[in-house]
């Protein structure tokens, strides 16, 4: 092939492995054979070490990078990563819903979500393609992980518009992916880790995008950064459906609740299915959905007065410790 139709082989190449890999990463549906999706990777592989120049940014050759970083820089966050308060049962969640209707009426719909246990990170899109990933930090600064959220097959290297958009989202380990690697740290005889969320905390904080590409890290996207009105959307539950269109994994378990007593039924729904996920939740995000309506609601010094997290009761640990008599 002469220098220009290699140049049409590496696009087509790089179009077939992103839809070959949005197909299998973030809708669970291969399209092609995992050796077929290998082949073409090997092929574009080739032709780029032979080409340097016809390596393009966004190419899925350049989801894991070789080089060892020396640290991690600090980021600004162009919207600051708020907090969520906290409701710890059904008054908590009434005096919610009260506080709401007191201030906006009747006519509204909540959004619940699994609250994902995991990291949560700020991604940036420039028309359309990823250039940044970040820790939340303090909210308002963090340390850019982007070599290392690179290696997330789910986040999108490019997106299907060429949009610019900074996004929220939970890094998160599978529990599967959790069990394997404590099993093969017993093995290397290193300290297991705790619990999901700091695997992926730790896998996150990995200076070798290698290793962060060993851990079969995930994410679910969940917000845009801002109040979506730059995108004419209305609502978070159409945030979310646009971010679907976008190419973005979200969690599709999520709810538009017309109730407080149907945001209380989804919660007792996922109390109990809880164990049956693949992946770790701590409690149930609830959010007030249109965005006429958040801005009414406003914010508090830290987090929004439109949404607040139901936390799961702490599980009993059964301490493996004898049980000490305590003499009263
Ligand atoms: C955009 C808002 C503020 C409403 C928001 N904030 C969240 N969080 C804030 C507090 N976070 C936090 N993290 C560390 C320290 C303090 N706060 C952790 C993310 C959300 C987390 C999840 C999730 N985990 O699945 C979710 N589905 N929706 C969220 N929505």
């Amino acid at each position: 092939m002469d220098k220009v139709q290699l140049e049409e082989r590496v696009k087509e190449l790089n179009q077939l492995l992103h839809d070959t890999g949005y197909a299998y990463y973030v809708l669970d549906q291969p399209l092609v054979p995992d050796a077929v999706y290998d082949q073409y990777l090997q092929e574009l592989i080739a032709i780029e070490s032979e080409f340097p120049d016809l390596i393009y940014p966004d190419s899925p050759t350049q989801r894991v990078g070789g080089t060892i970083l020396q640290g991690f820089n600090k980021v600004a966050h162009t919207y600051p990563m708020l907090s969520l308060s906290n409701a710890f049962g059904r008054e908590d969640l009434d005096d919610f819903d009260r506080r709401i209707r007191a201030s906006i009426g009747d006519d509204f719909s909540y959004v619940c979500e699994l609250k994902i246990d995991g990291l949560a990170i700020s991604l940036t899109y420039e028309n359309g393609v990823f250039v940044r990933g970040a820790t939340r930090g303090d909210g308002r600064v963090g340390e850019d992980i982007t070599e290392n959220l690179k290696t997330i097959r789910s986040i999108p290297l490019r997106l299907k518009k060429p949009v610019t958009m900074e996004l929220r989202g939970e890094a998160y380990m599978p529990k599967k992916s959790f069990m394997a690697l404590n099993e093969s740290r017993v093995e290397q005889e290193e300290e297991k880790f705790a619990n999901p969320r700091n695997a992926a905390a730790g896998s996150l904080r990995q200076l070798d995008p290698k290793i962060a590409a060993s851990r079969n890290l995930a994410i679910f996207v969940y917000g845009i950064g801002g109040d979506g009105e730059a995108y004419q959307l209305d609502s978070h539950a159409e945030a979310l459906d646009y971010l679907d269109e976008l190419g973005f994994q979200t969690n599709k378990e999520r709810k538009t609740c017309h109730s407080i007593d149907e945001v209380q039924a989804y919660i007792e729904k996922w109390t109990t299915k809880r164990p049956d996920l693949p992946y770790e939740i701590d409690g149930i995000v609830i959010k007030v959905n249109r965005y006429v309506h958040q801005q009414e609601l406003g914010f508090t010094a830290k987090s929004p007065r439109w949404a607040t997290a139901y936390k799961f009761p702490a599980e009993e640990v059964v301490t493996t410790l004898l049980d000490i008599e305590l003499t009263v």
